[in-house]
This record gives C-alpha cells, structure tokens and sequence, in this order.
C-alpha cells in the first residue's frame, strides 16, 4: 500500500544549529558577566535587570523547539479511496453586529461547496450564540443560494468557493466559454440579490414578511428572542439523506441551525459551550467520526481542504495515533507590511512547522479536523481501533422529532452531571479553550499534525485597530497562561506524557503574558536610570560592551531573516516588532492582573468577540497602513506613556552627550540606545498622540492621562533607582 503522505526536514539545520551553538554560549557569558558585576549600590536595579536578562535568555531557549528541526508534509490526495469517512463541519458565530451576517452566509457557502468524496458524506452545523434572526435569515438565504452555487462551482471547479471572494477577483470571468459567462452572471446576479436581501434585513434589524413564509423556523423569532435569556432553537435548513436536492438533482449536504438555550445564571462557557452544544446535535443527527470546526471569520479557501486532511487519517502506518489536523490562520485582506502583525505568519509559517517534530501543533481552534472519539476523551492506547463508520443515534425519526431531540441536547442544564467541558469536548474554564483542549488531547496520547496546502486552506478576517489586537492578545495570553497555572501545567502535567520539544513549546506559548516583565524592565528602568545618572550596562569602551550589542544584534537580525524567507517584508518585521513591544507593556500585562485578580476570586476571564468590521474611513487609513486608536481604551495607556518617558529621557541624554562630548555617550551608550530605539519605533505613537488630526488618532484623554502617568513615574521611581 503507498503512503497518503510523506515528510520531510528543513535543510539548512546544521548551520542553524551553529547559530545556536554561539548564541546559547552568548547568553551564558552575558550571565556570567551579570553574577561577576553585581551593583551593590543599585542592587533593586542590577537584580530587575538581570531577572529580565533571565527571562529573554528563557524564552529563548523555550523557543528553540520551533526551529530546532522544522518539519513539512506532502500530501497524495490522488490516492484516496473513492468512499472516504462522513465529515460534520461546526460552524460558530457569535454576534450579528461584531459578525454580520453576510460573512456568515459567506463562510458557510464556501464550506458547503467542499469538494470531498462520491457520496459527498459532510453534514453542516452553525451555532448562533447570538440567537439572531437576522443570522438565522442569512443561514436561510445561503441554504437556498447553495441549490445554484455548489452545482456551479462543481461544475466549474471554481476556486475560491467563497462567492463573496469569487466574484470579487477580477479575472472570474475571463477565459471561460459562452456557456460558462452565462452561468457566470447569472449565478452573480443570484448572489447580489441574495446580499442585497441580508443587507436589507440588516439596516431594517428585521426579515420581510414575505421572506419570514418561506420557512417555519422563522416563527422562533414572532416574539422577541434576548440573546442571553432564551430557549433552543434548532432548524434544520436543509435535510440530508437524498431528501432535499440542488438546481442539478443532486442530493444537497445537511445543514442544521442551532442556538443553544441560554438562561441568567447558567454558563454558558462561551465558544467550548457553544462547539459542545454542536458536538451533540452532529452526534445525534449525523455522527460523523471526524468533525471539522471553523470560525465563522474563516471562509475556506481550497475546496480539497478535507481530501488532504484525510490523507493524514486513512494512511496504513502513523494514522491511528493523530487527534487532530491543524491548518494554518491565513488571513485575507492584510496590509502589505501587516500593520498590527496580525498576519500571525511567524506561528503560522514558521513555528507551527517546527511542532511537527514534537507530536504536532497546538490546537488553534478554526481550520481543524478532529478525531471524534479523541475530542470525546477517548484516550490513545497503540491497540486503538479508529473508528470510521459511526451510526447516528437516530433511526427513522420525522425531522421535526429531530429537532425536538436537538433542543433537549442544547438546554442549559443538560451538562448537568455529566462530563462534557471536563471530559469530554471541548474542555472549559480557559480563554483559549482550543489551546487548551489541544493540550489535553496531546496529554492522552494523541499526535497532531500540521499541514499547510499549497493553496491556502482558510482565509480570515483578523483584528483590523490597535484596540481589538490588543483585547485579542489579552484574551488569548490571559488563556495561555490559565492552562500554564492549571492541572495541566506543561511542567508538571506534562511530565512523561509529553515530549520535551513539546514541552518547551508549550512552555513558550503558555508563558507569553510573562513577557510583559522583562519588557517593563527594559523599557523603563534604563531611560529612568539614565536621566539620574547610574549606568546599568558596561561603557562602549569596555570589551563585555560587544557581547551585549552582539546578542542584541543577533536575536533582531535572525528575527528579521526568519520573516524575509516567510516572505515578510523589512517594513513588517518592522510592524511586528513595534506591535509585540506593545502588547508586553499592555495586552500581557493586563493578563497577568486578570490571573492575579482571578486567583483572589474577584473576576473571571470572559471571551471579547473581536469585531469583523470596519468602517469606510477606518478602512481607508488601514489600507494605507495608519494606525488607527479612535477609542479612548485604556489599553493603550501603558505603550503611550513609555513611549513619552523614553522619548523625555533620551532627549534628555542625548543634549548631555551633545554638552559633554564622548564621555557622556561612553558611559550611557546602551541606555541611549535603547531609548533612542523605543522612541523610534514609538513614531506612530507620538504622529498619533499630537500630530494626527484624523478620527482615528489617539483621544486626547489618553494622551493627558499618559503624559501625567509619565511624569508621575520620572519622580516617583526616580529616587529608587
Ligand atoms: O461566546 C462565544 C464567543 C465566541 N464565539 C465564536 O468564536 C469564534 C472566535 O471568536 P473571535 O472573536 O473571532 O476570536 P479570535 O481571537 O479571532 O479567535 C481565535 O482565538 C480563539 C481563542 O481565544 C479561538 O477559539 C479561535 O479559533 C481563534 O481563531 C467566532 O466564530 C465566534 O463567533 C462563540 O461561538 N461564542
Ligand atoms: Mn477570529
């Protein structure tokens, strides 16, 4: 039998592996230099700075596990059997105004129109936390839009199966024959009408009573429905089993609408509730043995994205060990230099390849194909059967009684007792459930791969102003670091049910929100110690100078090359840096006062559904890569007050090293170094706060409440340094 996939090393590890070599020798002799010059006058000073060395060497070393042997796959899907195992593909959205509903209806068109086996055995899910007639009428209208559209992209082989995207690429059109430009439009004017139609209902917040006729779920929403205090609403949209059928005759693939019950006082546990809420309804209605979960902000961008999923699973050597497949987050629409690093292409390009060596990637929550039995705390044992044939509990039940099955599996209290979000599904109590849940499986025994086709398998929306990827970050570090606090601390629970690439790389992720305090560190005790005269790094003319500037050097340079052969550009390495120094000082260290504050009882970290749109202005000044602030967050209080202190500071320096010549300099070198860099990278910060005149420059609370906060700090540290 031949292999469906086959695997293969980076080149090149050798001379990575030289790198190494000098710089882990780098960090040494930079500890041996701390321990042999410790300052007894400033010891406060010397012991926080050294401790911040401490961390970036840590992490360092953490990180290695990515690039230590990166690891691709290649896929055969042309050696597929013809009949491959049924697939369920969950769907989730959130919010109709965070979410609107014609993205909605965009990602699940392009699900729906996956291209898979002879019977085409996938079922389609959608939960809708925001129990939103205006998402269930877009979920209506893309049922009734799929009758045309899945026959035309058969029959085309179209690609992207997004229509939204599909019609938007410019050469759609060209090239095709008369019968195809006919198709074309006429399949286009259909998709217009269709958004014109969620459209319309979206600016009157309400579906046309002509419409409303069409399909009796719509009577769920006679009365008004509140999104936190309602009962199950289940619909099935299109029934499977040969029953409803496309423009063609061909049978169409089962779509079912779902919004769980939702009571005050019952949690509901947010995106791992509403996954396990699916996880039910597919067992009952479907139960395929693989599920595939998506983002209702990722549409699919390759319709043979399950094929080569497959070929992972069905392989005769190494298959019944993997949990789960993970495609990357690609995401559409970014700016050419990824203005908010949101791009996510270090994890994504580079890290993630790197997991491979170590029983695969973390579980990233979109773009995933699980194992069932695995997701529902089955653990790996090596004489494990998969299983890929499963029965649905259902038998020849009407669908209406299917429906009323349904909404007994999604009530608020039927986890009552049982194990689900324990053991079971997705696992609860943590902001990055999917991380998380990654973890668990990863712990019982089961591998996971990732898997980056040629043609990108999802594209998304990402987080599109400084405010929503700051709250994004702080969701997920704030998660991150729940599972490192956890019983499944990687350094414990980990211990002999994980390897140690994996450990490390667990470590480092787990441990992001840490970042914060090696980065307070040296974006304020330096520029404070500076403008009151105590050195805290060896004078340029003293030999140990080179090796801080080297490591310094290095790490940003390797850096820089790891994005330019991802094809990153200068400008975003650039971005990316500015964006990560930003969320130290705000998104992880907020984090780090969420877990304080939840360890003492006093809140809980929820789930900010980041926001998927923009509006014109905002998108115009996004496109030509300005930062947009607009909204007087308080996240942005830290980043803007370093920057304003380090700028004061270097100012400060610099009119010193201008007074007093070379010696000054000598002495400060690294220190103005370091705050000259801040400063510079903090451009966009100070166009915001006192240049920029637009709507999406910085509220000028921010800019008082920074500038006191700035001051406040020179005076007050001041005498302790
Ligand atoms: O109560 C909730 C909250 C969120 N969601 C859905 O969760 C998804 C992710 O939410 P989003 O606001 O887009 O968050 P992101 O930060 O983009 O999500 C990333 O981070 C999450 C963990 O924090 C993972 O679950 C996601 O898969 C991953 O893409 C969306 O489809 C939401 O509709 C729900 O279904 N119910
Ligand atoms: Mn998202």
């Amino acid at each position: 039998m031949t292999s469906l996939f086959t695997t293969r090393q980076a080149a090149g590890r050798l001379l990575y592996k030289l790198y190494f070599a000098v710089f882990i020798a780098g960090i040494f002799s930079l500890f041996y230099y701390r321990v042999t010059h410790i300052q007894g006058d400033h010891f406060f000073l010397w012991f926080l700075v050294t401790l911040a060395e401490f961390w970036f060497g840590a992490t360092w070393i953490f990180q290695q596990s990515f690039r230590w042997a990166p690891t691709f796959h290649t896929t055969y899907t042309d050696r597929l059997p013809a009949d491959l195992p049924p697939i369920d593909v969950m769907l989730c959205t959130a919010d109709p105004d965070r979410e609107p509903p014609a993205l909605v209806a965009n990602t699940l068109l392009s699900l729906m129109a996956y291209e898979y086996d002879v019977n085409n055995k996938v079922a389609y899910y959608l939960s809708d936390d925001g129990g939103s007639e205006l998402t269930f009428h877009a979920a209506y209208q893309a049922s009734v839009f799929a009758k045309d559209w899945l026959p035309f992209c058969r029959k085309y082989n179209v690609e992207p199966r997004a229509p939204q995207q599909y019609f938007s690429l410019e050469n759609s059109v060209r090239g095709g024959s008369q019968g195809f430009q006919q198709h074309f439009h006429l399949i286009k004017t259909k998709f217009e009408e269709m958004q014109e139609r969620i459209a319309k209902a979206g600016r009157s917040r309400k579906v046309a009573e002509e419409i409303r006729k069409q399909h009796k779920g719509f009577q769920e929403w006679d009365s008004t429905v509140n999104p936190l205090d309602h009962r199950s609403i289940i619909e099935v949209l299109v029934r499977g089993d040969g029953i409803d059928l496309d423009s063609e005759g061909k049978p169409m693939p089962m779509l079912v609408y779902v919004s769980r019950e939702k009571r005050p006082g019952h949690p509901h546990h947010y995106k791992a509730g509403a996954l396990n809420a699916l996880n039910r309804v597919s067992g009952l209605m479907s139960n395929a043995p693989f599920i595939l979960n998506v983002d209702c902000d990722m549409h699919s961008n390759n319709s043979q994205a399950l094929r080569h999923a497959m070929c992972f699973f069905l392989d005769h050597k190494e298959s019944h060990r993997i949990g789960y497949v993970q495609f990357p987050q690609s995401f559409g629409g970014i700016t050419p230099n990824d203005l908010y690093g949101n791009g996510v292409k270090r994890i994504f390009e580079v890290e993630f390849f790197g997991t491979n060596a170590y029983n695969g990637p973390m579980y990233a929550g979109t773009g995933s194909v699980l194992r069932r039995e695995a997701l529902n705390g089955r653990k790996f044992t090596s004489d494990i059967r998969p299983r890929f044939e499963e029965k649905p509990a259902r038998e020849n039940e009407s669908w209406s009684d299917l429906e009323e099955k349904a909404r007994v599996l999604t009530s608020c209290t039927y986890e009552k007792g049982k194990t689900w979000g324990k053991e079971m599904g997705l696992r609860y109590g943590c902001a990055v459930e999917d991380v998380f849940t990654g973890m668990v499986l990863h712990s019982s025994g089961w591998q996971s791969v990732f898997f980056s086709p040629e043609r990108k398998a999802y594209l998304g929306f990402p987080p599109v102003n400084t405010n929503d990827t700051l709250i994004q970050h702080k969701r997920w570090s704030t998660g991150l670091l729940e599972i490192f606090l956890s019983d499944y601390c990687p350094w414990t629970h980990g211990v002999g049910r994980l390897k140690l690439g994996q450990i490390m790389c667990y470590s480092f992720y787990t441990l992001w929100a840490l970042w914060c305090l090696p980065m307070l560190c040296y974006a304020l005790l330096p520029p404070l110690a500076m403008v009151n005269g105590v050195p805290i790094f060896p004078k340029a003319s003293d030999p140990w100078f080179k090796l801080f500037a080297l490591l310094g050097l290095a790490s940003h340079a390797f850096s820089l090359l790891e994005l330019l052969v991802a094809q990153g550009t200068v400008k975003m390495w650039w971005n990316e840096t500015r964006m990560w120094m930003m969320k130290g000082s705000s998104s992880y260290l907020v984090s780090v006062i969420v877990i304080i504050l939840k360890s003492l009882g006093i809140s809980e970290a929820g789930f900010e559904i980041t926001s998927k749109v923009i509006d014109d202005e905002a998108l115009k000044r996004y496109r030509e890569e300005v930062m947009e602030f607009a909204v007087p967050s308080p996240m942005f209080i830290p980043p803007t007050t370093l920057a304003l202190l380090n700028l004061y500071c270097f100012i400060k320096a610099a009119t010193m090293v201008m007074i007093k010549g070379w010696a000054a300099f000598d002495q400060m070198a690294l220190q103005i170094i370091i705050s000259g860099y801040i400063s510079l990278i903090s451009m966009p910060l100070y166009e915001a706060m006192f240049l920029r005149k637009d709507k999406g420059r910085m509220p000028t609370c921010i800019t008082v409440y920074s500038s006191l906060l700035a001051l406040a700090l020179l005076y007050v540290l001041s005498p302790f340094v």
